[in-house]
C-alpha cells in the first residue's frame, strides 16, 4: 500500500541534504518495491518569512496523518534575538504528535576511527535514548532584565515511559545493558528519575542496569566509550551527551534519530542543527540524512532489506576514501549522494 512520507527541509543545509535523502530513497524504493509518495511542507524559517509562525496548521494536519516524517533541519542566525523562532517549532511537532522517545546510535565506521578526534573508538557501539517531550524543554520560561527562570518537570509516568522504552531497545541489542543518567545528587527530578528507573529495571531482569551521573557519563564516554550500550536518560542530558558521542565517530554529519510516539508515529532527522556556517555551500555531509531514510525504512516500514542496503552502501563508501569536507575530504554533497547510490 502507498505510504505518504511527510518531508520538512527546513533551513540552512535542510534542503540539501532532504534532497540527497530522497534521491537515495528512490533508488531503494525502486530496489524493493516501496510504494510511497512524498508531501514537502514548510517548517521552521521558511514557514516564518511565508506565514509568521514555524509551524503552520497545514504542516501539522499533514505530519499527523503521515505514515512516517523525514524531517532535515530548522534554524537560522537571523531569528536568533527574535521573539518568534524556528526551534519553537520544532519543539511544539515533538509535543503535538508526542514524539516521546528519541533514538539517537552512535556507530564507528572503521574507516572513520582514524579520524575521529578521540584516540579509542574501537568497538564502541551505543544508542542514546533521550526523553523529547518533557523536562526543562517544556516547563515555564521566563525571562526578567536581572533575572531568569526555567522550569524542569517531569512526572513519574513519563520517566516511565521512556524507561520502558529503553529497556525494550536492550533487548534487541547483543549487550542487554542500560545505563540511566541523571544528576540524582541535586536534582529532585533526578531523584524521581532514578526511584522510577530502579522500578522498570525490576520488571526486566533479564537486562543488565546501572545508574551514572550526568557529569561523569559525560568523562566516560570520551575515556571508556566502549562502556555503554543503551543510555536512557532526560531531555536536556540528551541532547547534550549524543551531541558529545558524535565526536567519536568523527562528525555530527553522520549521526541519524528517530523519535517515536505511542501510536506508532515516527518522524526520523539528523541530530545536528542547519549548519549555518556551511550552508548553500553544497558541501554539507548529507550521511546523517540518508542514515534516517535508513531508519525510516527499517522502525516505520519493517523494510529491513532497504535499510541494510542504505547502511551497507554508506560503510562501502566510507571505505572506499570517499569523504565530505567534515571528515577532512573533498566530495561534495552531490558527489558523496551519487558515491553511495552507486555503492546500493
Ligand atoms: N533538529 C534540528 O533541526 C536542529 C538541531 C540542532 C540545532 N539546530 C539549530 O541549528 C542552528 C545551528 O546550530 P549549531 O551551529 O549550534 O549546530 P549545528 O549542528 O547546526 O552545527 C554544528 C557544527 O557541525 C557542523 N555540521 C552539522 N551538520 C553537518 C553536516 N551534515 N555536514 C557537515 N557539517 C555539519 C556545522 O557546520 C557546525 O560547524 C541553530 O539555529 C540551532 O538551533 C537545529
Ligand atoms: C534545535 C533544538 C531545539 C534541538 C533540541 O535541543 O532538541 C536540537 O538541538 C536537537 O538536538 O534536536
Ligand atoms: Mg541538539
Amino acid at each position: 500500500m502507498m505510504k505518504k512520507i511527510v518531508t520538512l527541509s527546513g533551513d540552512g543545509i535542510g534542503p540539501e541534504i532532504m534532497k540527497a535523502g530522497l534521491r537515495v530513497l528512490t533508488h531503494v524504493a525502486d530496489k524493493i518495491n516501496f510504494d510511497y509518495e512524498i508531501e514537502e511542507k514548510d517548517f521552521g524559517g521558511v514557514a516564518i518569512d511565508k506565514y509568521g509562525l514555524p509551524l503552520p496548521e497545514d504542516t501539522l494536519e499533514a505530519s499527523k496523518n503521515a505514515d512516517a516524517i523525514l524531517l532535515a533541519a530548522i534554524g537560522a542566525p537571523q531569528y536568533n534575538n527574535k521573539e518568534i523562532r524556528p526551534e519553537q517549532g520544532l519543539l511544539a511537532l515533538r509535543k503535538a504528535l508526542g514524539l516521546y522517545a528519541n533514538v539517537r546510535p552512535l556507530k564507528i565506521y572503521p574507516a572513520l576511527a582514524k579520524l575521529s578526534p578521540i584516540r579509542n573508538v574501537k568497538d564502541v557501539d551505543f544508542v542514546v535514548i533521550r526523553e523529547l517531550t518533557g523536562g526543562v524543554y517544556f516547563g515555564e520560561h521566563t525571562l526578567e532584565m536581572e533575572w531568569a527562570r526555567d522550569i524542569n518537570n517531569y512526572t513519574a509516568e513519563e520517566i516511565r515511559r521512556i524507561m520502558r522504552f529503553a529497556f525494550e531497545v536492550a533487548r534487541t541489542r547483543p549487550r542487554k545493558l542500560v545505563t540511566s543518567v541523571d544528576k540524582q545528587n541535586v536534582l529532585a527530578t533526578s531523584k524521581l528519575w532514578r526511584r522510577i528507573a530502579n522500578e522498570v529495571a525490576a520488571e526486566y531482569p533479564d537486562i543488565a542496569f546501572e545508574h551514572q551521573l550526568v557529569d561523569s557519563c559525560a568523562m566516560f564516554l570520551i575515556t571508556q566509550p566502549q562502556k555503554f550500550d543503551v543510555i536512557v536518560t532526560e531531555n536536556l542530558f540528551g541532547d547534550i551527551l549524543s551531541d558529545e558521542a558524535s565526536s567519536l565517530a568523527g562528525t555530527l554529519g553522520v549521526m541519524p534519530s528517530s523519535s517515536h510516539n505511542a501510536c506508532g508515529l515516527a518522524l526520523y532527522e539528523p541530530i545536528h542543527g542547519s549548519a549555518p556556517d556551511i550552508a548553500g555551500q553544497g558541501i554539507a555531509n548529507p550521511v546523517s540524512m540518508i542514515l534516517s531514510v535508513a531508519m525510516m525504512l527499517r522502525e516505520s516500514f519493517g523494510e529491513e532489506v532497504g535499510a541494510a542496503m542504505i547502511e551497507n552502501a554508506v560503510t562501502q563508501t566510507f571505505t572506499d576514501g570517499i569523504l565530505t569536507n567534515d571528515l577532512g575530504g573533498s566530495a561534495t554533497t552531490d558527489e558523496m549522494t551519487k558515491a553511495i547510490i552507486e555503492r546500493l
